[in-house]
């Protein structure tokens, strides 16, 4: 770990695409008066273009490139709230990065849950896109693995944005005034 206090580290959200990473990620920063970075719309202001047309011009192996140089920069920053994207956990050096620099939430949701959002999801992730529902569960679940490297999993089924939203402000201040109650 660096030298950055607790109260300082950035914050990364995770999980399988659909689950909220950047909805919540971005209701969670507005809670602590800290900026929000979504890596999804870091890498598309970085082409000018939707994920889908980034994939069709330039392949995924670009997408993955340029997704880990911008995690890895970003996560090495102070006081920020990270959505990455629901892949970026496949390759180890973020996966590293973020776990030695930032605090790591797993947001956990259930397929059964998951799959009531399909519709919200298949035009802007590509990565959904050509598969039948059963490829999409069988990708589901041969994801989840990739996720097992966090602080702290929070189960979101049933829960209105907001409300997990709070419940990750909260958990976080509780670590801060134990760990951290001097405030520095
Ligand atoms: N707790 C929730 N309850 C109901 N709908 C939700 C909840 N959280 C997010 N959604 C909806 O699910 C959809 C996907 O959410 P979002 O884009 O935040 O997911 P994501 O995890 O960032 O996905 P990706 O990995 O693809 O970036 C959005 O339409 C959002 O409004
Ligand atoms: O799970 C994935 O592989 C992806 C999730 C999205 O957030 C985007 O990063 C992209 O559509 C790929
Ligand atoms: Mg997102």
């Amino acid at each position: 770990m660096n030298d950055v206090s607790l109260r300082e580290q950035s914050i990364v959200l995770i999980g399988f695409m659909g689950v909220g990473k950047t909805t919540i990620g971005r209701s969670v920063a507005k809670k602590l008066y800290r900026d929000f970075i979504d890596i999804d719309e870091e890498i598309e202001k970085k082409f000018n273009l939707p994920t889908p047309e980034i994939f069709k011009k330039y392949g995924e192996k670009k997408f993955r490139e340029t997704e880990k140089e911008i995690i890895i920069h970003s996560c090495k920053q102070k006081l920020k709230i990270i959505s990455v994207g629901g892949g970026a956990f496949l390759q180890e050096e973020i996966r590293k990065a973020c776990l030695s620099e930032c605090i790591i939430f797993f947001l956990d949701l259930s397929w059964d849950s998951w799959k009531e959002r399909i519709s919200l999801l298949i035009d802007s992730r590509p990565v959904l896109q050509g598969k039948t529902i059963e490829q999409i569960e069988k990708l589901f679940y041969e994801r989840q693995p990739i996720y097992e490297g966090h602080h702290s999993r929070v189960i979101t089924d049933n829960l209105v944005v907001d409300e997990i939203a709070d419940y990750i402000t909260d958990s976080l201040k509780t670590a801060w005034d134990i760990y951290e109650p001097n405030g520095n």
